[in-house]
């Protein structure tokens, strides 16, 4: 994300430069298996006695991005049902639990409703720069005039839904949980609704579910924010909290052990994903989207 690197080699035998790899660094550098870790220059052995040589700089100043939005083909434009994950990760790993798991599962549901003709405009975001203090989120809601902010009808957040000693958690809409104060923004009218969809549906597959504070600490905070005050909700499975004894015997995994044990960390890998954990949400994401596709007035009244 914010590094680049090309990756050169060189036949260590005759010194000879073997041929450019380009920016594909990330898959091709897991291929070789890197020793090092990251820094000016990465040095690794490959099988057949070529030598890799990565020079990664970590780029620190002004970089742009870009939130990448896309459109469902059919619905009402003035009543538009916003789902949103977050496409960049921190520089020490690939993001797969954060949030690998949560741009997936808008993918494959975008792609499953594309011949869906939805009755309300869905819009999909895979915003840049979160971990930067939600940059691409806070960019597209400050740049959005008033007059499209209102034709937004709800947001839907998932930012890790993989974490693999997970609990189901819902965002607090209706601040029963987390009293505005108490860690916890007021949950604009309408956010209540969203979380009770969430808790209905998991009652509905027979799965617990419990809450979690609307904290801010993702890419819903602009849409919550006072003055824009767009009824929000969303999913999450944890990040560097601590599973309780209540917890682990309510959604199995290990207590006292974090959710996520790789949370912004090199070893956030494929391996660092519960499957179980993003079939369960995966689908509670699937069934928000679809039913507000048709109906947001349990929402916007
Ligand atoms: N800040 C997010 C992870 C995170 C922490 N708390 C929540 C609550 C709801 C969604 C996400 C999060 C990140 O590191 O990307
Ligand atoms: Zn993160
Ligand atoms: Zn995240
Ligand atoms: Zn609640």
């Amino acid at each position: 994300d914010a590094g680049a690197a090309a990756v050169v080699i060189y036949n260590n035998t005759t010194g000879e430069l073997n041929g450019t790899l380009g920016n594909t660094f990330t898959r091709d550098i897991a291929a070789v298996g890197i020793t090092q870790a990251l820094g000016q220059e990465l040095v690794a052995q490959v099988p057949n006695g070529l030598t890799l040589r990565v020079q990664a700089d970590t780029f620190r100043g002004m970089a742009t991005t870009e939130n990448i939005l896309a459109e469902s083909r059919w619905g009402n434009p003035n009543n538009v049902v916003m789902a949103g994950a977050h496409l960049d990760s921190v520089a020490e790993g690939p993001g797969i639990s954060d949030n690998a798991s949560g741009t997936a599962a808008l993918l494959e549901i975008a792609e499953q409703m594309r011949l869906v003709p939805t009755k309300n405009k869905v819009r999909f975001a895979l915003w840049a720069a979160e971990e930067a203090s939600l940059v691409g989120s806070t960019h597209y809601i400050a740049n959005l005039p008033q007059a499209e902010r209102d034709k937004i009808a709800l947001y839907l957040n998932f930012d890790m839904i993989g974490s693999p000693n997970y609990v189901r958690f819902v965002y607090d809409g209706d601040n029963s949980a987390f009293p505005p104060g108490t860690g916890s923004a007021p949950g604009p009218a309408g956010s209540g609704a969203i979380e009770k969809l969430f808790h209905d549906y998991f009652k509905s597959q027979r799965l617990d579910s419990a809450e979690t504070p609307f904290s801010g600490r993702s890419d819903y905070g602009p849409f919550i924010a006072a003055g824009v005050d767009i009824p929000s909700g969303g999913l999450f499975t944890g990040a560097e909290g601590v599973k309780t004894a209540e917890e682990a015997a309510a959604y199995g995994g290990t207590a006292g052990q974090p959710y996520d044990p790789c949370y912004h960390q090199a070893c956030d890998t494929i391996d660092n994903v519960s499957r179980a954990a993003i079939d369960e949400m995966s689908d509670a994401v699937a069934h928000a989207i679809i039913t507000y596709a048709f109906d947001t007035r349990s929402v916007t009244g």
